[in-house]
């Protein structure tokens, strides 16, 4: 089979039909990315591929990044100030020897799809590519904008501090008929989870200062935060999202937790039964905001972050730095605040991504355990980061196919930087169709291509539709057609 043939991760004719006559033009809602607001609205041309592509003032692709390093390229052609071209090459040098990694193939998939450049890309075809493709990258086609709507993207929600004022997505909103896409928050409160880092202090001036509500113990730390899920309601954000390295579950009372919180505050040392106890109380809390909003809350857990200290110490977090967590019992500790928070019925609608694919099956089931109310409201996310790859996506898919009904699966998400990263979604039907495909020629599912066919476009884009019900008050046809 040629590189990326038109049947390319399709094992049967099954799979085939399944792809091109169901999922393949599907239209995407990107719930989970970390696009800056501010370029889309700027809506500016790259100057050339090295910037979309590699990096630039505001982005960087920490998986090319990776990959670069792997093959030797100086620093100087990755993230510091080496000549753009030069860049490129590495880049082609890099992806000659990277045959079998994801982005071997989604670095083609992006050359094919955008700039229809169907040579294999190596530092042979380089120049001409650099060429062609910085033409291309002038024209309105390639504005961020028009890229997110030529690739059927109807919601885009982008990754958001709780003190944001969201400046860009209201103007975004006013915009929005227009860009045929709507741009939504979803918050992020890593300064909150973070109690030990420098800052702590400050950044609760910032969030009182924002909410209008002055900080000055737990008790209105979540007064604040319920401000904060109301205007980010108000924009349209119906997602929370959580990176917890690791998470050990241990309650507290009122007078334990405001000790820690001053501590906190006063940037003193705090132990980490202090740490886990302050982030639990949090944690219940913000399960309590998801679920009195309808917000689905994500968790994504058991990474590594940052481990080689002189180069976070040069170049700062998401550079490439990390690595999959190895907290054994990671799912216990989340078992029991779920088990605490049932008892409430304070469970929100939850996406757990792990890091660590160990974790997959011990979430799969535990979440099994708390599915009252709806419609899968435990759900197994798709293979993040180093599991985004065709066996990490396949793995996922089995798991959650396996432990509950994923049919009702939410589906892909980019998790990306860049604005070329959306056939990431065509990557993954493919595979999502394959899977149904074989089941079906091992007459596992029936061979009914109608029943498998509904079943793909509900995972590629009618269950998020639903699930996170982003178009409440018009339907992307009456805002967009
Ligand atoms: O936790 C996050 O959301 C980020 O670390 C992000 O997942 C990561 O940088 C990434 O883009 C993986 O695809």
């Amino acid at each position: 089979m040629a590189l990326l043939d038109d049947d390319f991760l399709l094992s049967n004719e099954i799979s085939k039909k399944l792809f091109n006559d169901y999922a393949k033009d599907m239209p995407i809602i990107d719930f989970h990315c970390h696009l800056n607001p501010n370029e889309i609205y700027e809506n500016k041309n790259y100057a050339n591929i090295t910037r979309i592509w590699i990096n630039e003032e505001h982005y960087g692709d920490h998986y090319k990044w990776r990959l670069m390093r792997a093959n030797g390229v100086p620093e100087e052609l990755i993230t510091g100030d080496g000549d753009d071209y030069d860049k490129f090459m590495a880049w082609a040098k890099t992806i000659e020897k990277s045959a079998g990694n994801p982005l071997y193939e989604w670095t083609h998939l992006e050359l094919r799809r955008f700039f229809g450049i169907n040579e294999t890309f190596n530092t042979k075809t380089a120049p001409a590519i650099w060429e062609k493709a910085n033409k291309l990258l002038q024209t309105d086609d390639f504005k961020p904008r028009s890229l997110i709507r030529n690739s059927h993207v109807y919601a885009v929600c982008t990754t958001d501090d709780p003190a944001s004022d969201l400046h860009y997505h209201k103007l975004l909103k006013a915009d929005e008929r227009q860009n045929g896409f709507r741009t939504l928050p979803a918050m992020r409160p890593d300064k909150l989870i973070q109690i030990e880092r420098d800052g702590f202090g400050d950044y609760l001036k910032t969030l009182s200062q924002v909410s209008g509500i002055e900080i000055t113990n737990f008790d209105t730390l979540i007064k604040a935060l319920h401000q904060r899920f109301e205007y980010f309601n108000d924009m349209g954000g119906r997602l929370s999202d959580h990176s917890l390295l690791t998470y050990h579950f241990h309650e507290a009372n009122t007078e334990e937790l405001n000790n820690i919180f001053k501590k906190g505050i006063a940037n003193e040392p705090l132990s980490q039964l202090e740490i886990d106890k302050y982030l639990t109380m949090l944690l219940e809390n913000l399960m309590k905001l998801n679920k009195e909003f309808d917000w689905t809350m994500q968790w994504h857990i058991n990474s590594v972050r940052d481990i080689n200290r002189p180069m976070f110490d040069q170049l700062g977090p998401d550079t490439g730095y990390d690595a999959i967590g190895t907290q054994p019992d990671i799912v216990l500790h989340l078992q029991k605040l779920y088990t605490k928070m049932r008892d409430t019925n304070d469970l929100p609608k939850t996406i757990f991504y792990s890091l660590n694919p160990n974790d997959w099956m011990e979430l799969a089931t535990m979440m099994g355990c708390f599915l009252e109310g709806g419609v899968q409201r435990m759900q197994l996310g798709a293979g993040w980061w180093f599991n985004d790859t065709a066996e990490g996506m396949h793995e996922q898919l089995r798991v959650f196919a396996e432990e509950s009904c994923l049919p009702n699966f939410v589906g892909m998400l980019t998790d990306s930087r860049s604005f070329l990263s959306y056939p990431r979604h065509e990557y993954f039907r493919r595979v999502l169709c394959n899977f149904y495909g074989e089941l079906a020629e091992q007459g596992r599912v029936p061979d009914d291509v109608e029943y498998l066919g509904k079943i793909v476009q509900d995972i590629s884009y009618n269950n998020a539709y639903k699930f996170f019900d982003f178009f409440d008050d018009a339907t992307p046809q009456e805002l967009f057609n």
